[in-house]
């Protein structure tokens, strides 16, 4: 065997003790700053996100140089590696670009993470947060005015400040790109699907699913018109801050405006969660006992000493949820200022869906200690959401009274509606994110119509309106935490996608679903307990990203491709419903 090859092995696995070292004391710098803003732990983050950086540069140069593009290895899993370590992202910056870039960075997510706003007709102190005092007023303000107001507040207070900031760190970013053989960052992005027809493919998925979308959009539209009437004109459009979210993402907050069947049960448990005393500590402990019913992996002592999940009074913290593997195998946690509320019952799944992921895939070498693509870590929290959340489960564990009938039709109709408000209204913005970003990597939009364009494509996808003026002094992609933070979203569409296809396979493994059993709809199938079922879910993510995705999900649902299947026989009956409903109220779907 090519002496050489054994050669390259033996340094990818040196490369593996070296980088799990640097990248843990990276890591545990990262979660200072994150979970206590100040200028001394920013210090600290910056300067070992700047040691990581170059050691993993120092790593490529030699991988490049030693074994450049090697045609006569044979060992494929050793060509993959080397394949992975070629893309070395912003660490391809020289230095002091890459001090700038993460500068730029962290500067906009602290900027984010800590903009206070102004209370509506007092003349209080301006200190209201986005979490939790903004999300609870979108959430449960039916004032028309005082939704406006906050929507604007947040808007121009958490972007317009960060345009500048925004503008200099995509031409780093680009710099990045092209240092690493990309057009802009946007291309390098993508690199993560390992697909020539990703865009493709998620454009296709989109035009299936567009019609139930502007179904969805078209009664929210008539229902939204009977409360705010006089905020409606006959564009077709919605204004975007009626929808119960200040980005307008997903409306389940709004389901109880438009109820299809009032007379019955509906999946908003939070009062129930509230008179039950509900913490966060004891909504953690529900999930990590949906986990472990499926024989799946339970969460490490380290992450119940070590996580935060309540927002700390006396400090400033990045409040946007995320999970977090400290590269050393032992060490896992989650930050997240929890809420107890049903939203935040599905945060709470979906962040430890990727703590699962990562103690899952933590026997694989470095390199491959991530998901088979970004949408398939989206996806692992919200596929067990899935069950979670059905009137069966919600049942199950005490948080719907037993009385409270769940197989009609009706019921059916309501959770899939509130079901829908959630997923189908989240596909057109997680869809637009990314085709924004890609817009001004590629150069197709400069910081001259930053805004104009953020404001076509909300418009174009979302059949949606800003509530007040808008200018290019604004910029209103920047109120979004993924814009400042720099995190692709493109995952949260695909995750949308496959996650409906995970639950239709997991289901089937439970025996929760059959396609010719009309009394197991794929939507009310709750795969809690079932073993096999989280067999089949640890044989996939305990690969990682150490074969391609297809192969992966092929492993997990039998199939190799996204398919919009899972998702549209998921929400059949209510396509049913609406069309006939929208015919009745001669409500058009769409917009000009
Ligand atoms: O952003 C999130 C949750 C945060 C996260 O868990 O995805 C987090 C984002 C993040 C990435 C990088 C740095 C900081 C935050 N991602 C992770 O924690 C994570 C962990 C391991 C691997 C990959 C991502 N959700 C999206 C939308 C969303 C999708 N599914 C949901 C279910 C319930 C609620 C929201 C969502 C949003 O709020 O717009
Ligand atoms: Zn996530």
């Amino acid at each position: 065997e090519n002496d050489l090859e054994s050669e390259a092995r033996d340094y990818l696995a040196e490369i593996d003790r070296l980088t799990s070292q640097k990248c843990y004391e990276s890591t545990v710098a990262e979660w200072d700053y994150a979970t206590d803003i100040n200028t001394q732990n920013e210090k600290a983050k910056l300067k070992m996100s700047l040691e990581l950086a170059k050691l993993t540069k120092e790593i490529w140069t030699n991988v490049t140089i030693t074994f450049k593009e090697r045609q006569d290895f044979k060992d494929p899993d050793l060509l993959r590696k080397l394949k992975k370590i070629r893309v070395l992202g912003s660490a391809a910056l020289p230095d002091d670009e890459y001090k700038k870039y993460a500068q730029l960075e962290t500067s906009m997510t602290k900027h984010y993470s800590t903009t206070k706003v102004c209370p509506f007709e007092t003349r209080e102190a301006c200190i209201y947060s986005l979490e939790p005092d903004l999300t609870k007023i979108m959430r449960e303000s039916r004032y028309e005015g005082a939704l406006r107001h906050f929507w604007t507040q947040w808007h121009d207070k958490s972007g317009g400040p960060i345009k500048k900031s925004y503008k200099q760190f995509i031409e780093i970013s680009n710099q990045a790109a092209k240092l690493n053989n990309f057009n802009d960052m946007g291309e390098l992005w993508l690199t993560a699907y390992e697909s020539e027809t990703i865009k493709d493919d998620v454009e296709q998925l989109w035009q299936t699913l567009k019609p139930l979308y502007q179904n969805i959009h078209a009664y929210v539209r008539a229902k939204l018109r009977n409360v705010y009437g006089d905020q409606f004109s006959d564009d077709g459009l919605i204004p975007a801050h009626l929808l119960g979210n200040m980005w307008a993402q997903s409306w389940e907050n709004i389901y109880s405006l438009m109820v299809p069947y009032p007379k019955k049960s509906s999946i908003d448990v939070t009062q129930e969660m509230i008179k039950q005393g509900y913490t966060p500590l004891k909504m953690f402990q529900v999930a990590d006992e949906f986990f472990t019913s499926m024989g799946l992996i339970p969460m490490p002592n380290e992450f119940w000493k070590q996580s935060l999940i309540e927002k700390p009074k006396n400090r400033e913290v990045v409040c946007h949820a995320s999970a977090w593997d400290f590269c050393n195998g032992k060490d896992f946690r989650i930050k997240q200022c929890t809420r107890v509320t049903t939203k935040d019952l599905v945060i709470v799944h979906h962040e430890m869906g990727h703590i699962q992921y990562q103690l899952q895939y933590k026997h694989q070498p470095y390199i491959y200690r991530e998901g088979a693509n970004p949408g398939f870590h989206e996806a692992v929290g919200d596929t067990i959401a899935l069950s979670v959340i059905t009137p069966k489960h919600l049942r199950k564990i005490g948080l719907l009274d037993k009385t409270v009938p769940i197989d009609d039709h009706e019921t059916s109709i309501n959770f899939l509606f509130a079901m829908a408000l959630e997923k189908i209204a989240f596909l057109p913005f997680s869809y637009l994110i990314d085709k924004y970003r890609w817009d001004i990597f590629d150069g197709t939009v400069d910081e001259s119509q930053y805004n104009t364009h953020w404001w076509k494509l909300r418009k174009e996808y979302q059949g949606i309106k800003p509530p007040s003026v808008r200018t290019e002094e604004h910029f209103d992609a920047g109120a979004k935490f993924h814009i400042p933070a720099n995190v692709e979203y493109l995952r949260y569409f695909v995750s949308t996608v496959i996650q409906f296809q995970f639950h239709r396979s997991l289901c089937t493994e439970a025996s929760q679903y059959s396609p010719e059993d009309p009394a197991k709809p794929l939507h009310n199938c709750d795969i809690y307990g079932s073993k096999v079922a989280g067999a089949k879910l640890a044989d996939g993510l305990s690969m990682g990203s150490s074969r391609k995705w297809p192969e992966i999900m092929k492993v997990m649902t039998g199939q190799e491709k996204m398919d919009a299947s899972a998702i549209r026989e998921y929400f059949k009956p209510l396509e049913d419903w609406l069309t006939s409903v929208n015919e009745k109220m001669r409500e058009t779907p769409g917009w000009n």
